[in-house]
C-alpha cells in the first residue's frame, strides 16, 4: 500500500476551506477532517459547564478528555462557539492534546484532507500538498452572514464582519501555531472564484504533484 495522500488546507474564517475540502475528499476518495470542530467542541463543552475558555489549565483538561460523542447534537456553528474556539485555541496544552488525533486520522490509509489553521505548518508539515485558501474580509463576512441569518435574524453584516476580523487577528497573532501560509503552500484567493473554479485550480495542482511523485 502506498503512502497516504495528505492534503492540508489552511486559511481564515469562511474563506471556503470546508467547501474545497469536502469536494477534494470526494474527488480523491479520501476522508475529511474539519479540525475547527475539535476547537469548537472543546469551547462548547467549556461554555456548557460555565468554564472560562481563557483558563489555560481548564481548557487543556477538557481537551485531554475530549470525546466527540459528548457533544451530542450541539450546534457548534454559532458565533459564540466560534469566538470560544479561538480563545481555547491559543493554549499550548489544548493544541498538544488534539495533535495525536489529527495525525492518526490523516495517517490512516488511504489518507485525508484536513482543514484548519495549522495543518500545513504544524500538524502535517510533511503533507503531500498544502493550500492556503483566502478571500477578502468583506467577501468572507458576506458568506458567513448569509449562513448565519437563516437561523438567527438578529445577526447583522456589520457584527459578522467585526467578529470575523477579531477572530482572524487572534488566530494570526497567537504564539502557538499562528495562522499563516506554510512556506510551500499554494495560495488561492477565492474572492472572485466559484466553488467549481476553486476545485478546478486545486485539483490541477494536486494532479501535477502526484504525477511528479510517480515519475
Ligand atoms: N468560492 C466560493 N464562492 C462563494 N461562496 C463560497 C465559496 N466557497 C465557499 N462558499 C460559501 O461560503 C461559506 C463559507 O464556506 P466554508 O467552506 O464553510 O468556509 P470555511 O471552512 O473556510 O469556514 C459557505 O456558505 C460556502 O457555501
Ligand atoms: N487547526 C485549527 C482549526 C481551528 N482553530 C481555531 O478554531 C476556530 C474555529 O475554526 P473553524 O475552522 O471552525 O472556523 P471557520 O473557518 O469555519 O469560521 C478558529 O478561529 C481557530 O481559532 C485552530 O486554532 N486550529
Amino acid at each position: 500500500m502506498g503512502k497516504p495522500l495528505i492534503i492540508a488546507i489552511d486559511g481564515p474564517a469562511a474563506s471556503g476551506k470546508g467547501t474545497l475540502s469536502r469536494r477534494l475528499a470526494n474527488l480523491y476518495g479520501l476522508k475529511h477532517l474539519d479540525t475547527g470542530t475539535l476547537y469548537r467542541g472543546v469551547a462548547w463543552l467549556m461554555l456548557r459547564d460555565d468554564l472560562d475558555p481563557r483558563d489555560a489549565e481548564a481548557a487543556a483538561e477538557v481537551a485531554r478528555a475530549f470525546d466527540p460523542e459528548a457533544l451530542g447534537t450541539a450546534d457548534l456553528r454559532t458565533p459564540t462557539v466560534g469566538r470560544g474556539a479561538s480563545l481555547v485555541a491559543v493554549h499550548e496544552g489544548v493544541r498538544k492534546a488534539l495533535f495525536d488525533f489529527q495525525r492518526s486520522f490523516g495517517l490512516t490509509p488511504p489518507g485525508a484532507v484536513l482543514d484548519g489553521r495549522d495543518i500545513g505548518t504544524v500538524i502535517f508539515p510533511d503533507a503531500t500538498v498544502k493550500f492556503f485558501i483566502t478571500a477578502s474580509a468583506e467577501e468572507r463576512a458576506k458568506r458567513r452572514y448569509e449562513e448565519l441569518r437563516v437561523q438567527d435574524q438578529s445577526v447583522t453584516f456589520e457584527n459578522t464582519l467585526a467578529e470575523l476580523k477579531r477572530r482572524d487577528e487572534r488566530d494570526q497573532n497567537r504564539e502557538e501555531a499562528p495562522l499563516k501560509p506554510a512556506a510551500e503552500a499554494e495560495i488561492i484567493d477565492t474572492s472572485k472564484l466559484t466553488p467549481d473554479e476553486v476545485l478546478g485550480r486545486a485539483s490541477r495542482i494536486i494532479d501535477n504533484i502526484r504525477k511528479a511523485m510517480e515519475a
